[in-house]
């Protein structure tokens, strides 16, 4: 059976844009933008995934809220399940700590960022 790997990633709306980050070299899908988040640990639920993600690698606090239609994509014979999540800042000020750069999209304009494959399927769900 092919191993499954689940992701949460957390879709921020501010002032009508959304929040996406760029991946640092040296990861997988270097320099890469996309909706902040990761892996989900054994024992943990999804929510808390989410939440311990944007903590560490935005230094925020957040009310995790709606759950969008998962996405599911097979890569290097994993499936990947990335699971998005509306998020509100609920404490702190957003700081990169693993990211490279970030910036708010407008989600009815053309995409100018080279996002991660499976994350355009996120864009049209927000487009509705
Ligand atoms: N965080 C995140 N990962 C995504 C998105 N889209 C997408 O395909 N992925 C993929 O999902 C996987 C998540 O890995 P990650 O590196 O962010 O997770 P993590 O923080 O737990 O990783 P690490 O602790 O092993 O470094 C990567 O292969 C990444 O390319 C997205 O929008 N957000």
């Amino acid at each position: 059976m092919k191993q499954r790997m689940r992701v949460t990633c957390g879709v921020i709306k501010q002032a009508g844009k959304f929040l996406i980050v760029q991946r640092a070299g040296g990861t997988s899908h270097a320099f890469k933008w996309e909706f902040p988040g990761g892996k989900v640990d054994p024992g943990e639920t999804e929510s808390e995934c989410m939440a311990r993600e944007l903590k560490e690698e935005l230094d925020i606090e957040v009310a995790v809220g709606e759950r969008l239609i998962p996405i599911e994509r097979e890569e290097s014979n994993v499936i990947i399940e990335l699971i998005p999540f509306f998020c509100t800042i609920i404490g702190g000020e957003i700081t990169l700590l693993e990211h490279l750069q970030l910036a708010w999209i407008d989600i009815n304009k053309p995409i100018q960022y080279d996002l991660c494959i499976g994350d355009y399927s996120i864009v049209d769900q927000l487009r509705g």
